[in-house]
């Protein structure tokens, strides 16, 4: 949850600040399905920041104690599902922040990754990165024509690590996986359901959320002690690895990022985004 100041005059006519806390998820839970949406509501592009990610684990946690049937996540933004990382965040930053933010984001995968619950990512927008992670946690995806989606890390002169790369192999032959890693390769939505990385494409958000539905719908009548035991198993091996290497991977991170030669490319990296920004 964030918080913010708002201003506004009291009757002594003074102006007056008050902290509010705003969240940057809301969970719907729809009474005939039992089905949660969790929606992202960080304008414009869900960046990933502190906030963000805290709230999506905490509406995730709510999710897993409201009997939900299945879960469902999607963004409240018109053209982006998230735009990964907020990038600012890694940009001259605060130590303790920027080590909260990753371990955020780890805590975020692992959470929606493990999640009994049947899940499905409605990707209504773009989805590079760290969305990717988002909807690649998921055990369906359905996306809007015309967008991206994919680990573009290389591209940007990092390394994606082990576990927020799990997510690909579970869905990818490990051939694509490999060849997409590589070349930090961002997919068209016709690409992504060519190689299987979603599964159907929808013509709008209304429509990916119900097709999503329909696939939550499929488990209806599967005994969910045993749907959730199975899935469990297939994620087990890469849950494990990810707990031992998780201190670890906090510490790459952090001096991944404060190396002087990243965070120089951060702020090229930065530059491009507001100039092109600018330009449309
Ligand atoms: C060497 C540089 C490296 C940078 C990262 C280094 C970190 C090292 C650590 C290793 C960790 C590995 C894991 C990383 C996971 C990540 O998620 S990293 C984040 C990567 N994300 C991206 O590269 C996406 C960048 N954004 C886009 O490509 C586009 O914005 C979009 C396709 C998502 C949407 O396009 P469009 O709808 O046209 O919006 P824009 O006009 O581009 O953007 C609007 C607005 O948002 C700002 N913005 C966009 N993305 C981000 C972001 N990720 N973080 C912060 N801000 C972002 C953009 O600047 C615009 O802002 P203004 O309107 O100009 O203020």
């Amino acid at each position: 949850m964030s918080s913010r100041l708002l201003s506004f005059v009291g009757r002594t006519g003074r102006r007056r600040l008050m902290s509010t806390a705003i969240k940057l998820t809301t969970v719907e839970v729809n009474d005939k399905t039992g089905i949660a949406t969790l929606t992202m509501c960080r304008p414009p592009v869900n960046g990933q920041n502190l906030e963000l990610l805290l709230d999506i684990k905490s509406s995730i946690n709510e999710i897993k104690n409201n009997n939900s049937r299945g879960l469902i996540i999607t963004s409240a933004s018109p053209k982006v599902f998230s735009a990964g990382l907020d990038i600012l965040e890694m940009y001259k930053p605060d130590q303790q922040r920027l080590r909260a933010v990753w371990t955020e984001l780890q805590n975020v995968w692992c959470d929606l990754y493990g999640i009994s619950v049947p899940t499905a990512a409605a990707i209504n927008g773009h989805a590079p990165a760290g969305g990717c992670l988002l909807a690649t946690a998921c055990e369906y995806r359905v996306m809007v024509p015309n967008c991206i989606i994919g680990l573009n890390e290389t591209q940007l002169g990092i390394i994606a690590p082990k576990w927020l790369v799990s997510g690909y192999l579970n869905i990818l032959p490990k051939r694509v996986a490999e060849r997409a890693l590589t070349q930090g390769r961002l997919f068209t939505t016709d690409e992504a359901l060519q190689e299987g990385l979603i599964d159907e494409i929808a013509n709008s958000k209304e429509e990916a959320v119900d097709k999503c539905v329909a696939f939550i719908g499929t488990f209806a009548k599967v005994n969910p002690v045993a749907r959730a035991l199975t899935k469990q198993q297939f994620r087990a091996d890469n849950l494990r690895q990810f707990h031992k290497e998780r201190e670890q991977d906090v510490d790459d991170f952090l001096s991944l990022v404060n190396r002087p030669e990243v965070q120089k490319g951060i702020g090229i990296y930065l530059e491009g985004l507001k100039k092109k920004a600018n330009k449309q």
